[in-house]
């Protein structure tokens, strides 16, 4: 029989895997088999190293590794009881909606973050040329009083309501991670598939907006809820693990704190 080959082997798992995903009746909310990376398996790595090793151990590697990568730390409270100039991150479609979930409560602490989202994607025609970006949305100037205002939830309805008509000085950040939502939302797999440029465009945002803001206006700490595990239904275990492959080198955010509610 003839020795297996990275290519074949990788061919035959991933054919067996095209057959196993058209027989299986999947659900709505089922993933779609993931094809086999060429360096997934122990078996598939083995035979990579045969085949790409070589005597000349002068060949640079073509690979590259970044030293540092994005951290994730965690924090139970409130993401939206935070300081000034703190960055706030969540994933959005592209429609132009931030009707359910944790969007409604950006809707209602930051309509004007809203204005600046809807225009976002009412002048994008072509809607899916948005999934993988980021989009950074800097609040108004701030007055003494906004940079203090604290954000309230409303005892009888539970709805947040911005302290008066001020809205804290807070940055807003969109992960264009889905074109549309509800049942037409992207499949788990591309919604993940968009999550690493979305991150990476924003952060590229950020260090731009840096780089003119004065000290008062720089992005401060940053925050991030569970982004795509609640309406977009895609594990948070998955979407943290493509966020902390994030090349994070020269970048102005080293860290992020994903935010879970206190029950
Ligand atoms: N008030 C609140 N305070 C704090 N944490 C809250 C919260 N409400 C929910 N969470 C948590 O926040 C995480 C993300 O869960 P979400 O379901 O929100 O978002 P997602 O990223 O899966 O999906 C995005 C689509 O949801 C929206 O809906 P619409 O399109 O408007 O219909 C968007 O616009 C997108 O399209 C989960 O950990 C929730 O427990």
């Amino acid at each position: 029989m003839a020795p297996a080959t990275l290519d074949t082997w990788v061919r035959k798992a991933n054919t067996g895997a095209k057959r196993k995903s058209e027989n299986a009746h999947d659900g709505p909310q089922q993933r779609p088999l993931k094809r086999v990376d060429a360096r997934s398996s122990p078996e598939a790595r083995e035979i990579f190293q045969l085949e790409t090793s070589t005597d000349d151990t002068s060949q640079p590697a073509t690979e590259h590794h970044p030293e540092h990568t994005l951290k994730i730390k965690e924090a139970t409270g409130d993401i939206f009881a935070a300081p000034p100039n703190t960055l706030l991150i969540h994933a959005c479609n592209c429609q132009g909606s931030w009707s359910a979930g944790i969007a409604q409560a950006f809707h209602n602490l930051y309509p004007s973050a809203y204005t600046k989202y809807a225009a976002h994607c009412k002048t994008t025609k072509q809607k899916a040329t948005l999934v993988g970006t980021g989009l950074l949305i800097a609040q108004p100037s701030s007055t003494k009083a906004s940079m203090t205002a604290v954000n309230t939830t409303s005892k009888s309805t539970g709805i947040r309501k911005p302290a008066g008509k001020v809205e804290a000085k807070h940055f807003v950040g969109c992960l264009f991670t889905s074109s549309r939502y509800g049942r037409a939302k992207d499949t788990p797999a591309q919604i993940l598939d968009a999550t690493g440029p979305a991150m990476k465009d924003l952060l590229r945002q950020v260090k731009e907006w840096n780089a003119t803001a004065g000290d008062e206006d720089k992005v401060g700490e940053v925050r991030i809820c569970q982004i795509n595990s609640g309406l977009f239904n895609v594990l948070w275990a998955k979407t943290r693990a493509v966020l902390e492959t994030i090349d994070v080198d020269g970048g102005d955010i080293q860290e992020i704190t994903v935010f879970v509610r206190d029950e």
